[in-house]
């Protein structure tokens, strides 16, 4: 048979050819994204046990050192400015836009010593992944009742102070690949007033330019990480808080456009 020569090389060229299929490749990342942290959680479930004997916020420490090489896998780099912010002692909130579970990356690539942060409480039945988030101190809220989520948080504002913990906040709740931020919701801020402790803005800039969902792409990219001056809260009361919203709001959504390079959008007055 003469046709078997062609076999090695079709047997090479088949993996090639599905490499180089975007759509392959989208896929592949994003299993291959999900069973390695499952694997690394497995792995940090020990170490965790054995550090700090159960839930813990120094627990962030292992989850850190230990997530902190996936971005290699998955051709994503990480450009932070504004390091100099996150030298504030004591606790802290940080807000940040929320648009993928890829966050997670960019969150361990800066996360402060004692941090750690607010979920949705279905995050607790990722397997070993939602074990970790437990382990690692996560306050989990219900999104769905919004009176369970105040006293949740409310909460959470004594125990930052009573143990020194500086907690991570999505202010807009969900996940957002709008090409814009949604309008953020109140508990963050609550938080930061009720505790009295400053808020630190963080911004990723926009995934579009390498990971688009519906496009089923997802390619290698540079995500830039602003982290923006504290925003002081010492002396604000409950009346305070729609502007103190207001502001990290505009603060953080002109910092996002601006390291999106995002394409203006045609929605003003003006034709040319
Ligand atoms: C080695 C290991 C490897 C493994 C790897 C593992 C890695 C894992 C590690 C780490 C991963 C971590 C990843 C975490 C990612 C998770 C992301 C998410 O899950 S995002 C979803 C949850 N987050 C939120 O939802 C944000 C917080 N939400 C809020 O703050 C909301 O405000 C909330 C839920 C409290 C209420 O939401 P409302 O939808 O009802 O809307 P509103 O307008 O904000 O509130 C209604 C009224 O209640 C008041 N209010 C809100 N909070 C209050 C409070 N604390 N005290 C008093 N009033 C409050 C407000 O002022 C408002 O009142 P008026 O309408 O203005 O009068
Ligand atoms: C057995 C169950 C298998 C589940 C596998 C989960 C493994 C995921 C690995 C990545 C871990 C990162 C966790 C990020 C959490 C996250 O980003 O959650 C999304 C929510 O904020 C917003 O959700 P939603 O408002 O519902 O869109």
């Amino acid at each position: 048979m003469d046709v078997l020569w062609m076999a090695p090389p079709l047997l090479l060229l088949f993996p090639l050819l599905m490499w180089t299929s975007s759509t392959f490749v989208y896929y592949f990342k994003k299993c291959f994204y999900v069973a390695w942290m499952m694997v690394l959680a497995l792995l940090a479930i020990p170490l965790c046990i054995l550090k700090s004997g159960g839930r813990d916020v120094e627990n962030m420490r292992v989850i850190r050192s230990l997530v902190r090489h996936v971005k290699y896998f998955l051709g994503l780099r990480f450009d932070v400015s504004g390091w100099e912010h996150l030298q504030t002692e004591g606790p802290y909130v940080i807000i940040s836009n929320h648009q993928s579970s890829l966050d997670v990356l960019g969150l361990m690539e800066i996360l402060p010593d004692r941090c750690t942060m607010i979920a949705k409480k279905e995050l607790i039945y990722a397997g070993t992944v939602g074990l970790i988030c437990w382990l690692g101190g996560i306050v989990f809220i219900n999104r769905k009742k919004t009176s369970d989520a105040k006293s949740v948080m409310i909460d959470a504002a004594k125990t930052m102070l009573d143990d020194q913990i500086r907690l991570w906040v999505f202010p807009e709740g969900t996940r957002n690949q709008k090409g814009d931020l949604l309008p953020f919701k109140k508990g963050a801020f609550h938080l930061a007033v009720q505790a009295q402790v400053p808020i630190i803005p963080v911004v990723f800039s926009s995934y579009s330019s390498f990971y688009l969902r519906k496009q089923k792409q997802f390619n290698s990219g540079t995500i830039r990480l602003r982290i923006l001056p504290k925003i002081e809260t010492k002396g604000l009361t409950c009346d305070d808080i729609p502007s103190l919203s207001d502001k990290s709001f505009n603060l953080m959504r002109s910092s996002f456009l601006s390291i999106s390079n995002s394409v203006p959008q045609s929605n003003g007055p003006c034709k040319h």
